[in-house]
């Protein structure tokens, strides 16, 4: 036992036979946070539609009338204030740093939002990529959220890993493509989420298919979808399909993806409001 010993193992790194738990690596809120609910949205791999389907969740809650906000923890590749068509550095007060806002009020927090140009390439090391995710916990005043979706890097690597052990997150949405779904990416992206044992809430099939403007017909470009069957191999029941939408893509090129037509994602919705 140390000298110092307060017998609060919880706030000590000694590892001494005296320990009753094991050391927790989570990082405390801002003091003026109040979230009640983190669900992470992971791949596999990049370009899946992570963003994209992670923005989408924001503004189906936030159309039901929770107050949501998306903080962006890919660091090195930040598409959130895009999609959402932010610009300009975010600022603080004494109570932190004060997160952008979206037309319909989502908060947002992204590296692209601190930086002094959008372009500026981010060339830090995995452990002070993982202090940023941190600090965008910590430092960014929050104030009262429903629901924060976190946008996060793709892969299992390190990273990642931080922001599961770090942050307090209740769900995870995975997000695959036909193609991805079948290989052992998303097995890979699975199992790490029962390592840590955090409950997949479910899991979204981005480019599914593709309905033809003319004979309206459904197209399954990359093939008949086999989600239900390779979700139930996992034990997920609940998935969802978003379809190849060109209207989606300009929306976030227009800034004007609040603005979207669907209810592609209500499935989820629901089920993160536990109807
Ligand atoms: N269903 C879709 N229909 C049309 N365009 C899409 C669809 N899904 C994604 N896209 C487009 O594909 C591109 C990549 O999507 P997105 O940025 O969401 O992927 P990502 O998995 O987050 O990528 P990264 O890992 O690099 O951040 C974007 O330009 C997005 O608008």
């Amino acid at each position: 036992m140390s000298e110092n010993c307060n017998h609060d193992c919880s706030s000590c790194g000694t590892t001494c036979g005296e320990r009753k738990e094991s050391q927790s690596l989570r990082v405390p809120a801002n003091p003026n946070s109040h979230i009640k609910k983190v669900i992470a949205v992971m791949s596999g791999k990049g370009g899946v539609g992570k963003s994209l389907v992670t923005s989408m969740m924001a503004v189906t809650m936030q159309r039901r009338g929770y107050k949501t906000a998306i903080l962006d923890a890919d660091i090195t590749g930040p598409s959130i204030p895009k999609v959402f068509h932010l610009q300009g550095k975010v600022s603080g007060t004494d109570l932190g740093i004060t997160p952008a806002t979206t037309k319909s009020g989502i908060k947002i927090i992204s590296t692209n939002l601190i930086l002094d140009n959008e372009t500026d390439p981010v060339v830090w090391r995995g452990p002070i990529l993982g202090g940023v995710v941190k600090q965008f916990w910590s430092d960014v005043n929050w104030g009262e959220v429903d629901y924060m979706f976190v946008d996060m890097p793709p892969g299992t690597g390190d990273v990642p890993l931080t922001v599961y052990q770090s942050l307090p997150i209740d769900g995870i949405i995975v997000v695959t493509t036909p193609q991805e779904l079948v290989s052992m990416i998303v097995e890979k992206a699975v199992n790490m989420a029962g390592l840590l044992s955090i409950p997949i809430l479910g899991i979204v099939e981005n480019m599914s298919y593709f309905v033809c403007p003319n004979c309206k017909e459904k197209h399954h470009i990359f093939g008949q979808s086999k989600l239900k069957e390779e979700a139930e191999r996992y034990g997920i029941t609940n998935t969802a399909t978003l379809p190849i939408e060109p209207s989606l893509a300009q929306r976030c090129d227009a800034g004007t993806f609040e603005d979207f037509e669907g209810d592609f994602l209500n499935s989820l919705g629901s089920i993160l409001e536990g109807k």
